[in-house]
């Protein structure tokens, strides 16, 4: 053991040593370089304490822009929004893909796309990202409606059956969440496994593939900010199996079987077929980290979302009104009894649910967004102001620090359901000072490289949403602890909560102006 200690420590040491004489030196036009290495180790595990905090503190002691030297890469942090369209402008000499397709491929096991094995497979994978946007979002979002509704329907009556002498059933909100929507975004993104086809009533038999798949899941995604850090999969114990029994599940194969895939993953796996030199396990992990990009966010997301408009009744009146005028008063019987249909048009016209939306993803987002420098070069920031990058260095933008930035957004802390509403409009005009703000708000990134998945994203919560205030009474219980944030994930998306929420729900009594009284009962 004492050997063990020694050798890591004379290693570390070793590194440090050697960093710190031939480490780089700051040249003219450079950031303002904070390093030092003991300093450097408490400021990683400050990092992860509260990352909005840490950066806050360097913004204030250096400024706008400065560079930190984290895991061996030197990155450089833009901290204003109004600095932010530089960035943007720079896609060429500030590429985002060479971070991505070298983090994803060593998180989810398949060889980087930008190989030369793979030739144009880069360019097609993006372009296949079309079909969630667009014409293509129509079917997926019809699709979506009716797994809600079924996956919904099941709970209910499942529930009911399993607990009859409650009035009302108590569950964990993040639960509930993540059960409803890793379901229904699977099936509607990758079409129905055999075993979910078999007959309704078995519903048990029908939750056992889904429950694995969900259990193996979370595992992996616990691993996921060490992987995405650069953490060899084998030094995490378990992971690596459960990452291959992940794959597996998507294996081309299996996937053969399945029916009714949407035309998005119908499309990437013709794509993968096209490559021969792309062996079958690589392929089923491509489909795993589709998979992965489409529930890891959406599902704190729905959380948050949820969560706010359950606290807040204004929020809860508001967003039941807008609703029941989209869909036109429906009685509770209908509800429970009918297929509820809301096409795209009619998600669009909720403004006051969209601002919720976006309100709760201000508040929960932490997502960092990595541009890789390709050439030297001086990046004008404004008119006075340049500073100089070099190749390999990081450029990070902390959407974050934006997002909760009072001199943007007044009580920057506080949840206001409306706060991207104007006379009956999406508000869109934020100021800093008395300049306006672009990128005013940055859950799915920025400019080209932006979340291609975020108009799906954004229905899917706006639907999720929808059915369940429709088709369930909900409750916060009181006497809890506010929902705080799991800061510990800072960088990666959606925080998800740190502590558990627990609400009541049974199937929706009465359809208006119950709400607000319901909260007192
Ligand atoms: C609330 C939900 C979501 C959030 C907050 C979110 C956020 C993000 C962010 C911040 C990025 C990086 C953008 C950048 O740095 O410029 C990203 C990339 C990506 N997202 Fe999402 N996302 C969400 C949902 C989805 C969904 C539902 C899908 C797919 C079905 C998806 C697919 C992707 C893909 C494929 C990329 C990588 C794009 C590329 O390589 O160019 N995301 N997302």
């Amino acid at each position: 053991m004492l050997e063990t200690l020694l050798t890591v420590f004379l290693g570390i040491a070793s590194f440090f040593v050697l960093h710190r004489l031939f480490g780089r030196r700051r040249r003219e036009g450079e950031p303002p370089l904070i390093k030092g290495w003991i300093p450097f180790l408490g400021k990683a595990l400050e990092f992860r304490k509260d990352s909005h905090q840490f950066l806050q503190q360097l913004q204030q002691k250096h400024g706008d822009v400065f560079t930190v030297l984290i895991a061996g890469k030197y990155m450089t942090f833009l901290m204003n929004p109004l600095l932010y369209p530089a960035v943007v402008k720079h896609g060429r000499q500030l590429d985002f893909h060479e971070f991505s397709d070298a983090a994803a491929s060593a998180t989810f096991g398949y060889p980087t796309v930008r190989s030369e094995k793979y030739p144009g497979m880069s360019n097609k994978i993006l372009k296949l990202y079309l079909l969630l946007q667009g014409p293509a979002l129509n079917s997926l979002t019809q699709t979506m409606m009716g797994n809600l509704q079924v996956i919904l329907r099941h709970r209910l009556a499942s529930t009911q059956v399993a607990r009859p002498e409650c009035d009302w059933w108590e569950e964990g909100l993040y639960q509930f969440c993540e059960h409803v929507m890793f379901e229904a975004t699977f099936l509607t993104l990758f079409g129905r496994p055999p075993q979910a086809n078999k007959d309704p009533k078995i519903y048990l038999e029908r939750l056992r593939w889904i429950d694995t798949l969900r259990e193996n899941f979370r595992k992996f995604d616990a691993m996921f900010p060490l992987l995405i850090a650069g953490t060899p999969i084998g030094l995490l114990r378990k992971t690596k199996s459960i990452r291959e029994k992940l794959i597996k599940f998507f294996h081309p194969d299996r996937m053969k079987e399945w029916t009714s895939p949407s035309e998005f993953v119908q499309s990437r796996t013709e794509l993968f077929q096209q490559y021969d030199t792309l062996k079958d396990m690589e392929r089923g992990a491509h489909h795993f980290a589709i998979f992965w990009a489409s529930v890891g966010n959406t599902i704190p997301a729905c959380f948050w979302c949820v969560y706010h408009i359950l606290s807040n009744p204004q929020a809860l009146t508001a967003v039941m009104k807008e609703i029941m005028n989209v869909i036109g008063d429906p009685d509770v019987e209908y509800i429970h009894n009918h297929n509820i249909t809301l096409t795209r048009e009619q998600l669009n016209r909720m403004i006051y649910l969209e601002s919720a939306i976006n309100e709760s993803l201000r508040l929960s987002s932490a997502s960092m967004n990595i541009r890789v420098v390709q050439e030297d070069f001086c990046l004008n920031l404004d008119t006075q102001y340049s500073v100089c990058l070099r190749k390999g260095d990081i450029v990070a933008l902390h959407p974050q620090s934006t997002h909760l930035d009072p001199d943007i957004y007044p009580h920057a802390q506080q949840y206001q359901f409306d706060r991207f509403v104007e006379d009956g409009k999406e508000k869109t005009e934020f100021y800093k000072g008395d300049q306006k703000v672009r990128y005013y708000r940055m859950p799915f990134g920025s400019g080209a490289t932006m979340c291609p998945g975020r108009f799906f994203a954004v229905n899917e919560m706006k639907q999720f949403v929808c059915i369940t205030l429709l088709m369930c009474d909900m409750q916060l219980i009181v006497d809890q602890q506010e929902a705080r944030l799991d800061k510990s994930r800072a960088g990666l998306g959606i925080l998800p909560p740190a502590n558990h929420i627990t609400f009541r729900y049974r199937p929706k009594r009465q359809l208006k102006g119950r709400e607000e009284g319901d909260r007192n009962e």
